[in-house]
């Protein structure tokens, strides 16, 4: 069952313009200095559609609460937010009352080794979708501890599933273990401690 992201906030226009600056995020990064493109002309083209956004976005502050109305997943997280072009965006589905998981594929703007997933992004993914387990399981709480253990690389281009589930909940300290596998093997397993707190909400 796909865990609901916020269904009375959907914004399918805002969604597709953060798809095509992942698409341009992409492309810019597998052309490099490989390519035929007018990268000068490109570079004004795309500085004119951020001058076009900067000159109609609202407030930084005013957004910040307008990104933490209602509860539950935020769409804007740089992990499963689809409006946030630095996030893949993963898309989580729930396994149980306390584990979730989603399936993707990373590509060039993600590598660290040759055709590999950087470190830091596998870290990235497993502490939020760990995050997100416990906000699934009922209890949720900020990263206290993270214990990542590299096992393989994880391939780019390839399918990778990301795992999470609540270990268990005593007093404010909440475990949470995750995994990121590839082809049916562990590439990246996560432990977690969490502690249950909370910023306020911008209002
Ligand atoms: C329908 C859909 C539902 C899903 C809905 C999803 C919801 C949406 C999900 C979003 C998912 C985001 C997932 C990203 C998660 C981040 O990215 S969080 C950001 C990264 N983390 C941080 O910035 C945390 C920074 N650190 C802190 O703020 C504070 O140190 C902490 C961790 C909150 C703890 O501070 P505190 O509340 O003052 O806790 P404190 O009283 O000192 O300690 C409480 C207990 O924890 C222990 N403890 C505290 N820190 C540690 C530690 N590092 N190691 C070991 N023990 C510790 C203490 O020893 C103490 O133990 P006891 O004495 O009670 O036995």
């Amino acid at each position: 069952m796909a865990i609901d992201l916020r269904s009375e906030f959907q914004a399918p226009a805002v969604d597709a313009a953060a798809d095509a600056a992942r698409r341009v995020i992409d492309a810019l990064v597998r052309s490099g200095g490989m390519t035929d493109a007018d990268m000068s002309a490109i570079a004004d083209r795309l500085n004119a559609v951020a001058d076009d956004l900067e000159a109609a976005a609202p407030p930084v502050a005013d957004r910040l609460v307008d990104m933490w109305r209602g509860d539950g997943i935020t769409r804007h997280d740089p992990v499963a937010g689809p409006e946030n072009p630095i996030a893949p965006p993963l898309e989580y589905s729930a396994v149980d009352s306390r584990t979730i998981e989603a399936v993707t594929t990373l590509g060039l703007p993600y590598q660290g080794p040759p055709s590999c997933v950087h470190g830091g992004v596998s870290a990235l993914l497993l502490d939020h979708t760990l995050g997100v387990a416990n906000g699934w399981a009922g209890v949720s709480g900020m990263t206290a501890e993270l214990t990542l253990r590299y096992h393989r690389t994880t391939p780019l281009f390839e399918p990778l599933t990301v795992t999470a589930r609540q270990v268990s909940v005593d007093g404010r300290k909440i475990r949470t273990t995750g995994e990121i596998t590839a082809g049916g093997g562990t590439c990246v397993s996560a432990e977690g401690l969490f502690i249950a707190k909370h910023p306020p909400r911008p209002r």
